[in-house]
């Protein structure tokens, strides 16, 4: 079997990769085109930020498993490589203490202004007395959208700058709260109420795009920090920039809406002054008084450490999917089953025994939903455990009860397997 690997993995991975039974491919700058015309005869692929289109999926003949490694996996056509039965997996919170390393970063830089202090610096300035003006961290709220493997990460952190933390996540209940040491927000507005600093860790979906708009901005007070290491869509971006003009709001990015995938440039005016009709220039800085925007080019997630822990994890998906048949992190497999009975059939583990009991099950109209079929010591009989949706008839059973092969048969009704 082919692996290829289709984006920048660090190199202590390709070389435990390396040593597992499959052919491996490092091709680290294929892009969304150049990946269509690479993926016929590959069974396992593996991306960071390389799209995986429906039209590449349409040549992949024989890939069985998409490994993104990463924590999101948006940039997958996951329905199309559903529809063809392969499996899609990624790294959860595998990056999560480097993103919250970041949002730390750009928290301090934006409060002390730490970029144009530098900036200044270099230019052979030495302003201390505008520089000086920071509000400073302690005693404040920020606020976390998305409590999840970073958001817990960043609250983990905040902490220990004694900032209250508050928190709204989908799953987040007063009492989770209140075990995590965070104050509940019921939503995002009434975070964002609670809060003077506000940092986004949500996934990107059809719910959370442009979550972030007008009124979550008037909730915050005038001078608040807005920090987005997550996804641009989250935010309505015309919104953010006129908070940074009305309501003098700063910002932090780590994501842009339009981030350039193959070039080296990235022509914005996001970092220059907002004010309509103001000038901006190489020197340009924000006044004390004045919203501004901060950013990092999509690095959140480039630690060594991160990189490191992305990379292990996506070789555990592959060993064990190579070794043992099992894919951990599978995210396009239904975890509910639409089975009502399970048909338990002890039977002597001899060729054919199987595909009788599955014809008969077939000619009375019942369609297996799940399998599972255990050999024991001696290899003499099997137990086959069959997952359906409607109870096979007395008629039905009593077939699969006339073959020799056959020792028993029982029909449990779900999820009550006693
Ligand atoms: N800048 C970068 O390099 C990186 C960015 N990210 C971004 O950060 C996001 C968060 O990452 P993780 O914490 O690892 O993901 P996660 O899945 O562990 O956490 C997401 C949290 O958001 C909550 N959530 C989902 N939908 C929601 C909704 N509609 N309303 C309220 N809460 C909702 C979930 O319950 C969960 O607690 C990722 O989806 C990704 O977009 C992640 C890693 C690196
Ligand atoms: O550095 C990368 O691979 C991108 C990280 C990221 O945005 C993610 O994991 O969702």
């Amino acid at each position: 079997m082919r692996l290829l690997i289709a984006d920048k993995l660090h190199p202590r991975a390709v070389e435990e990769l390396s040593a597992l039974p499959i052919e491996v491919i490092y091709e680290p700058d294929l892009t969304k085109e150049s990946l269509e015309e690479r993926i016929a005869g590959v069974g396992v692929l593996v991306v960071r930020s390389t799209p995986v289109t429906a039209a590449a999926l349409e040549k992949a003949k024989t890939l069985h498993l998409i490994v993104r490694a990463g924590a999101e996996y948006q940039t997958i056509d996951v329905r199309a490589a559903s529809r063809r039965g392969i499996y899609v997996a990624n790294c959860p919170g595998k990056n999560a203490a480097a993103v919250a390393e970041l949002v730390m970063g750009l928290l301090i830089a934006v409060d002390r202004r730490v970029v144009d202090a530098v900036t200044s610096l270099r230019n052979g300035q030495w302003r201390r007395g505008e520089y000086s003006k920071a509000e400073g961290l302690l005693g404040k709220t920020i606020g976390i959208a998305g409590m999840g493997a970073v958001g817990r990460e960043v609250a983990h952190r905040a902490k220990a700058f004694g900032l209250t933390v508050a928190g709204f996540s989908r799953s987040l209940t007063p009492m989770k709260a209140a075990e995590l040491g965070v104050v509940h927000a019921h939503s995002l507005e009434d975070l964002a109420s609670k809060s003077h600093i506000l940092t986004l860790h949500l996934p990107i979906t059809e719910r959370t795009r442009h979550i972030v708009g007008k009124r979550v901005f008037a909730a915050l007070p005038p001078r608040a920090i807005f920090i987005n290491a997550a996804r641009a869509d989250l935010v309505d971006q015309a919104a953010m920039r006129e908070a940074v003009v009305t309501r003098g709001l700063r910002v932090g990015l780590d994501v842009y809406p339009d981030e350039p995938r193959d070039k080296l440039e990235y022509a914005s005016d996001l970092f220059g002054p907002q004010t309509p009709g103001a000038e901006a220039s190489g020197t340009w800085s924000p006044s004390d008084s004045e919203g501004f925007i901060y950013g990092t080019p999509h690095i959140a997630a480039a630690t060594d450490q991160s990189q490191l822990a992305v990379a292990t994890e996506t070789v555990r998906v592959i060993r064990s999917f190579l070794l043992e048949g099992h894919v951990p992190n599978v995210v396009n497999v239904t975890t509910t089953s639409i089975a009502n009975f399970q048909v338990v059939i002890r039977m002597q583990d001899k060729i054919g025994t199987f595909a009788n009991v599955l014809s008969v099950l077939k000619r009375h109209g019942i369609n297996v939903e799940e399998v599972t079929n255990s050999v024991f010591e001696g290899g003499g009989a099997s137990c086959a455990k069959l997952r359906v949706v409607s109870r096979p008839s007395e008629m039905c059973l009593q077939e699969i009860r006339a073959f020799d092969e056959v020792l028993h048969v029982d029909v449990v009704t779900l999820p009550n397997l006693a």
